[in-house]
């Protein structure tokens, strides 16, 4: 025996209410898009016919009233009473494109504010007016209305239930028909005020660009409270999409989901849309209208398809090519613009060689020769060297620069990434990441006799580094005013944290651990004191060695700070072991 499913409303309409759709507010834009999509349907066989819907609310009722299709009495029980079943699908399923909803759940929607819905309608056909009531728990009636409606259309009412009367307010109503209806090409009023405008603000005409880009810069102010660095127009004819985008005028968090603002054919989707543009457009919020694009069964988000994803890349072109243009037509525009946004290109130049070439002339970056393009730190130091983190440029950057070694910093998020992909658009770049222990080999030794005068003093600075791991070195640098130079090469720097992992683990690893540093050259650090400073030549001419080897600990702690260098707990006991033994000095 074959038997029909039963649907348990009140569950139905549970399971809407809770885990559909965020709020009861969707209600308004529920019943706004069937009086839209019933206007449409009759306009496809009468293109002369009204197009108005009339929304009246007073006391806790709401009634909206389309000029549209109306309903047969056959069509009311079929389309109405059932569950799931929509006039705006084709034979085989798919939605019709020209209609706004196509699930069959919509209606339903009502009792998320109200116990009854009741339907007047009168069909295009001449079919006599009928009233359809649905209740909440799954009881409906049809019956032929008392009076005929003077014209064909359908009027739905509902009477608000006591909890949810802040729903049915006139100015919660009016907010929302404009929220959702403003741009539907219908004309919508609520209490006889109208909720729509003339169109979408980017469709308008105007009498000049001037004045088009002033009027929509003016719409990004009202809609999203800022004045926009830019607006540009966007376009995909195959999404049937229009639009603009709105350029942040401060700095965006790349990590901020997206808040564009979406309406499929003209009814408001969403104001919250993600993924509409590439993830590296954070800097740009958009408006748009798309007549292709599919909404997901709550109409709050974009369903992922492949015309979606069509989209992103289409719209990420757009803002891409409105990047290339303004760097050719407003330089000091783009300067401000990467000042602002300059990790969303970076992230874009990554795999983008116009991005890259567009990051190379114009995005300045800190080198040691002052900020410059890395156009022009190329042309100046054509074999320059790049650093792996913002304190290694800070703390190498004048010595360097004073050797004739060019550094530029390249710690910032990205950059050693994009100074490896320039060899993507010249070939001949020759910039390296720079080893620090590779920059001694340019610091000038002293001269012979100099050095033989300070070998007593070298030994003893030897001995009091050589617990630390330490070398020291006398060299002949500017600037004269840096006493003294840690450095310290890749390889020195894996040794140490293997060194300090081997003090941290057990046993077993510790010998692990301990045939790994065997195996690596311990390359170590280096102090690196410099002949040229006053300080450096006066503890050179201290004939007590004793109180050389505290001075040289006093140096050594200097360069680790001025280096931004981590300090092991040995380092800061030798820093107050020096500072003791001075002063002892100084006072007996
Ligand atoms: N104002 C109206 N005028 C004419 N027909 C209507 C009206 N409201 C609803 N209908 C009919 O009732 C059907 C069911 O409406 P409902 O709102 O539940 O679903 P839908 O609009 O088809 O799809 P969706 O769930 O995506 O909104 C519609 O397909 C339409 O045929």
């Amino acid at each position: 025996m074959e038997n029909a499913f039963q649907v348990d409303l009140r569950g139905v309409v549970d399971l809407l209410s809770r885990h559909l759709y965020s709020s009861p507010r969707v209600y308004v834009r529920e019943l706004l898009q069937n009086a839209a999509d019933a206007i449409t349907a009759r306009r496809a066989g009468d293109p002369g016919a009204k197009a108005e819907v009339a929304i009246e609310v007073a006391d806790g009722r709401i009634q909206v009233s389309d000029s549209g299709v109306g309903l047969t009495e056959d069509e009311v029980h079929i389309l109405l009473a059932t569950i799931g079943r929509s006039s705006k699908r084709d034979e085989l399923g798919f939605a019709r494109h020209e209609f706004l909803g196509q699930f069959g759940i919509g209606l339903l929607s009502g009792f998320l504010v109200a116990d009854e819905i009741r339907v007047e309608t009168r069909s295009v056909t001449g079919a006599p007016t009928v009233v359809w009531t649905g209740r909440s728990d799954g009881v409906y009636q049809v019956e032929p209305a008392q009076s005929e409606r003077a014209e064909p259309g359908t009027t739905v009412t509902l009477a608000v239930r006591p909890d949810a009367a802040e729903w049915v307010t006139e100015r919660t109503v009016a907010e929302l028909a404009a929220l959702y209806g403003s741009l539907l090409p219908v004309e919508v009023t609520v209490n006889g005020r109208p909720a729509t405008v003339a169109g979408p603000p980017w469709l308008a005409r105007h009498g000049s660009p001037a004045e088009r880009r002033a009027a929509l810069l003016g719409y990004g102010r009202d809609l999203f409270g800022f004045t926009p660095f830019d607006v540009l127009d966007l376009n995909v004819p195959e999404a049937g999409l229009t639009g603009v985008a709105f350029i942040l005028p401060t700095q965006a968090n790349p990590a901020a989901k997206g808040a564009h603002r979406v309406y499929l054919k003209r009814m408001l989707l969403t104001e919250h849309a993600e993924g509409l543009l590439p993830g590296w457009a954070f800097f740009a919020r958009c408006v748009v209208d798309a007549g292709e694009l599919r909404p997901t069964a709550s109409r709050e988000a974009l369903y992922e398809d492949d015309l979606l994803e069509h989209v992103r890349e289409q719209l990420g072109r757009q803002l891409r090519e409105w990047l290339v243009r303004l760097a050719e037509t407003d330089p000091d525009g783009l300067r401000a613009f990467l000042r602002l946004h300059h990790l969303g290109v970076k992230a874009l130049a990554l795999h983008d060689d116009d991005m890259l070439r567009l990051v190379d002339r114009w995005l300045e970056y800190e080198t040691s020769s002052g900020p410059m393009t890395l156009a022009q730190f190329r042309a100046l130091h054509p074999r320059g060297r790049f650093t792996a983190s913002v304190d290694e440029f800070r703390q190498l950057a004048g010595v360097s620069g004073a050797q004739g070694v060019g550094l530029i910093n390249g710690g910032y998020v990205y950059d050693g990434e994009i100074l490896r992909a320039l060899t993507r658009i010249d070939p001949g770049v020759r910039l390296e990441p720079l080893d620090p222990a590779e920059l001694a080999t340019h610091l000038a030794p002293v001269d012979p006799a100099a050095e033989l005068a300070a070998r007593p003093f070298l030994n003893a600075a030897a001995r009091a580094l050589d617990p630390l791991g330490c070398e020291v070195v006398l060299r002949d640098f500017d600037p004269a005013s840096l006493s003294a130079l840690y450095l310290t090469s890749r390889a020195a720097e894996h040794h140490a944290q293997l060194m300090e992992a081997k003090e941290a683990s057990d046993e077993l690893w510790a010998d692990v651990l301990g045939a790994m540093e065997r195996s690596l050259a311990a390359d170590r650090p280096r102090l690196v004191l410099n002949h040229r400073n006053p300080l450096v030549r006066k503890v050179l001419s201290l004939s007590d060695l004793n109180l050389a080897g505290t001075a040289v600990e006093a140096l050594y702690g200097m360069a680790l700070l001025h280096g931004h260098h981590p300090l092991r707990p040995a380092d800061s006991a030798a820093l107050n072991r020096s500072f003791l033994g001075l002063l002892d000095w100084a006072t007996s």
